[in-house]
């Protein structure tokens, strides 16, 4: 269902072909046909007197990729070789590494930096355990930890499966908050055995970020851990979603002019990201919310597809007790907000909201409604996805949070640290700036996440979070 051709579907293909305009021609056409763009040409080689060209093609998906390779190969003249899938290209050997920030070129080096010099370090810390915040990776170390049961929206594809993810994060965590994140993967989805581990580990880590752990599970295994750990401990698929989703709306209501306390909110989608984002709504004053999920619409004493917390949920939601599905839940409705599979909204639907709909289709990889078909029907639409506009995604949260909290040196994440995110992502689109297709800064906004970072930190401190006053050098404060 992936309509326009973009870069994770992209491959590098050599080609002999014949020479001249008219074969470039064909060859563009050819490509062009069947949904691909050709990005970039390069002759890199001559082969037995003919000239090898390399050519970098974007795809729509992965059909098309081979429908193109099989286009390009059957045009007159033309032979092609050597095909390198760059997505697969970036993630060979993984993509992060451990790299040493101290030099290790002599014996006094190593005298230094471990035995005997290190053992005075164990020492230090031995009798003053906080000392680990400023003698070791602690204060800028955050786990990534995940079970694989719920990745993105691919499901239950196990712990090794979600380690490309994970990868992914602490890229992101590096990249946008200057924060050292490392993937745990685990192979359990025992609650109790979750907890348990993290709990082991957690010595060497400043901040536990759970990711991409299904509901139910994940919301005991959260509560669990922020009670027993004195660190930060924050499930980004509930927290991380449910502030960006906050900071867009707010800036989308006032582009369609309609007040927070009067729109009714259907949110497609009841695990983690679904409950913990009607949360956070509510909290912000969002008066009338109808879940939706396997079940239909969510309505108390709702059998079919029930947990506690849903059930919980039923009590607070859905005023009006209405009953049925999806389509039935948005008539009339203001917003749309999508956190469960790919293509579960259609347009139709859409047309039926009430005037100016707003539409977060937000499952990733696809979302429930691709862009170019929701747009013709609704004023704002915004996805998780990079390559469209308005992408509302945890990572505009996540590094810059972590970022205030460990500088902070914060034992927990609250609701005002949250809240607090929320309103420095969604100020930073200045309001003469905000436009339809630009609800949410740009995650390449370098304000952004420093902003996110002295926010949170500021809500830390007031709120009692934050252990010292003194906020550590970090690498993101640094420039
Ligand atoms: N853009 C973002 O920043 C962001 C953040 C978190 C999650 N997400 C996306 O939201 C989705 C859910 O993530 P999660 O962590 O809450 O997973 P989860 O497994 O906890 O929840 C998935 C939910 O989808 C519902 N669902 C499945 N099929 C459905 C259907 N046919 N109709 C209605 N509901 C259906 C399930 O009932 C469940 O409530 C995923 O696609 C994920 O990628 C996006
Ligand atoms: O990973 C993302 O891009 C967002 C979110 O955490 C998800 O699980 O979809
Ligand atoms: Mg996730």
């Amino acid at each position: 269902m992936l309509k326009n051709p973009g870069p994770s579907y992209s491959f590098r293909v050599s080609l002999d072909m014949p020479e001249g305009t008219d074969a470039l021609s064909r060859l563009m056409a050819a490509v062009g046909r069947v949904g691909g763009e050709i990005m970039e040409m390069k002759t890199p080689a001559q082969n037995d007197g003919k000239i090898v060209r390399e050519i970098l093609v974007y795809a729509p998906d992965e059909d098309r990729e081979r429908e193109i390779l099989k286009t390009i190969g059957a045009l007159e003249g033309f032979r092609t070789f050597d095909v390198i899938d760059c997505t697969f290209l970036r993630h060979t050997g993984g993509k992060i590494e451990v790299v040493s920030k101290i030099p290790m070129a002599n014996r006094d080096d190593l005298a230094m930096a471990y035995t005997p010099g290190v053992a005075r370090i164990s020492l230090a810390v031995s009798e003053d355990i906080e000392r680990a915040y400023d003698l070791t990776i602690r204060k800028n170390t955050v786990a990534i930890v995940t079970d694989g049961s719920a990745v993105l929206g691919l499901g239950d594809i196990g712990p090794e499966a979600a380690l490309p993810v994970m990868e992914g994060k602490a890229v992101l965590f590096k990249s946008f908050g200057g924060v050292d994140a490392f993937p745990i993967c685990l192979n359990t989805k025992n609650p109790e055995e979750i907890i348990q581990a993290v709990k082991w580990i957690a010595p060497g880590f400043g901040g536990i970020n759970l990711e991409d752990i299904s509901a139910p599970r994940c919301f005991e295994i959260e509560q669990r851990l922020k009670k027993e750990l004195d660190i930060p401990v924050f499930h980004d698929d509930q927290h991380g979603t449910a502030v960006v989703i906050l900071a867009g709306l707010i800036n989308a209501l006032k582009i369609v002019g309609k007040r927070i306390e009067e729109i009714t909110v259907v949110v497609n989608g009841l695990g983690a990201a679904g409950i913990a984002s009607i949360s956070l709504l509510s909290a912000a004053g969002v008066r009338k919310i109808i879940g939706c999920d396997r079940g239909g619409i969510l309505y108390r004493g709702r059998q079919e597809d029930m947990n506690p917390f849903k059930a919980e949920l039923a009590l607070t939601t859905n005023p009006e007790g209405l009953k049925g599905g999806l389509a039935d839940a948005l008539r009339g409705a203001d917003v749309f907000i999508g956190l469960s599979r790919p293509g579960l909204l259609q347009g139709k639907d859409i047309s039926k909201m009430a005037r100016d709909p707003i539409v977060f289709a937000m499952a990733n990889p696809v979302p429930e409604i691709l862009p170019e078909e929701a747009e013709p029907y609704a004023a704002v639409v915004a996805t998780g996805r990079s390559d469209y506009n308005n992408q509302v995604n945890n990572v505009l949260c996540f590094p810059g949070l972590f970022r205030g909290a460990l500088d902070c040196h914060a034992r927990d994440i609250n609701q005002e640290m949250l809240l607090a995110a929320v309103h420095a992502i969604a100020t930073a689109v200045k309001a003469d700036a905000l436009r339809r297709d630009f609800i949410i800064p740009s995650i390449f906004d370098p304000t952004v996440q420093p902003r996110v970072a002295a926010a949170v930190m500021e809500a830390a401190r007031k709120t009692g979070a934050a252990r010292s006053r003194k906020a550590y050098i970090s690498p993101i404060n640094r420039s």
